[in-house]
């Protein structure tokens, strides 16, 4: 039984809320080290430069490993100078995790667009990067709430994909390694013995026999009835705008939906504040709020932090199981 390495803290986008957020986040009460550029930190932040995760600095300062970008920021003006040096702070921070330095890593936003625009970043986002750095491995995104109950956990099986790219890209084998991923992150990363998992249709009314959309239909319910027959607690499909609500929410574990709105709009609505974002499949541990870089409000200190807060806790208690401190 050992305690997990600390966490370490991407600064994310330079210009967004991020780095306001990083010396707040001292409020999660758990050991975390920011990596990024100090200057990027606001004015009077108490911050301490270390070496290496863990190490010590005084109560109420936050630690830094230092990684040098090539410009200060200006906040709500991302600098294309600057995207290359996110993009490398996330590769150095799987590094950190993946020799066992760090106990897992959590992200702070990166903005998509920049990251395009200033070094021709290929990855939609933070998910289908670090699944690249960890080895192309499979993964999903869940987003977990924290101040609702009963929670609201939500994996969007196709992610960061035009609406009219849905239909042919949710495949009967991308579904069904999504319901497998989700499952066994469940057990793996949140202690839950057995998964009740829900499933939702694509189409309004799951379709409603076909008379609303076929996919359901011709193969989403015989994928899941093959996967009830081999043990999964599964229910659906079912009509999505019928699941969230509390009395629904209490019957599952985590929600499947077909499409990046449909499992993001009901906990963002819920527990915008709360909200986690969890790579599960990983070979580390990897946590986000789930607020993105916030331009029209960045530099002014005005940033909730509650979901970086929650974020580096959940971060910290699945790092914890890994590590068999917690059960
Ligand atoms: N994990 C990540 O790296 C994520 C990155 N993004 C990226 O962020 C950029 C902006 O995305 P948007 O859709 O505009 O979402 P956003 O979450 O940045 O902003 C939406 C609204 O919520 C407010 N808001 C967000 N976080 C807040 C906080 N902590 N406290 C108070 N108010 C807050 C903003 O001021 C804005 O009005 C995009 O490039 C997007 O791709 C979005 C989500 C997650
Ligand atoms: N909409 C959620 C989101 O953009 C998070 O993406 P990621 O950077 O965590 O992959």
């Amino acid at each position: 039984m050992t305690e997990p390495r600390p966490i370490i803290l991407t600064c994310g986008e330079p210009a967004g809320i991020g780095p306001e957020l990083a010396p707040k986040a001292l409020a999660a009460g758990v050991p975390f080290v920011f990596l990024g550029d100090p200057r990027h930190l606001p004015e009077g932040a108490a911050w301490a430069e270390v070496s290496a995760p863990g190490e010590a600095v005084a109560p109420g300062v936050l630690p830094v490993l230092r990684h040098d970008f090539a410009a200060p920021a200006v906040p709500g003006h991302p600098d294309p100078a600057n995207a290359a040096g996110v993009i490398e702070v996330i590769a150095r921070a799987v590094d950190l995790a993946q020799s066992g330095a760090a106990g897992g890593i959590c992200t702070l936003p990166i903005n998509k667009e920049a990251l395009k625009t200033g070094a021709d970043f290929r990855f939609p986002g933070h998910t289908e990067y670090l699944a690249h750095l960890a080895g192309d491995v499979p993964v999903v995104m869940m987003l977990a709430s924290t101040g609702v109950q009963p929670p609201c956990r939500v994996v969007p099986a196709t992610i960061h994909i035009a609406l009219s790219e849905v239909p042919r890209t949710l495949t009967p084998e991308l579904l069904e390694e999504a319901l497998r991923i989700t499952d066994a992150g469940l057990r793996r990363d949140f202690g839950i013995a057995a998964p009740r998992l829900a499933l939702a249709g694509l189409n309004p009314h799951a379709g409603e026999n076909g008379v609303m959309g076929r996919e359901e239909t011709r193969w989403i319910a015989s994928l899941a009835a093959r996967l009830r027959a081999e043990g999964f607690d599964l229910a659906g499909p079912l009509p999505a705008d019928t699941m969230f609500h509390p009395a629904a929410r209490a019957r599952y574990d985590a929600a499947i939906c077909a499409y990046h709105d449909q499992a993001l709009i009901p906990i963002k609505t819920l527990d915008f504040a709360g909200g986690v974002n969890v790579t599960l499949g990983l070979p580390f541990v990897r946590t986000s709020p789930d607020h993105g870089t916030a331009f029209d409000i960045a530099g002014r200190g005005i940033a909730d932090a509650e979901s970086v807060i929650a974020a580096l806790r959940m971060a910290w208690d699945m790092a914890g199981r890994r590590a068999g401190a917690r059960a």
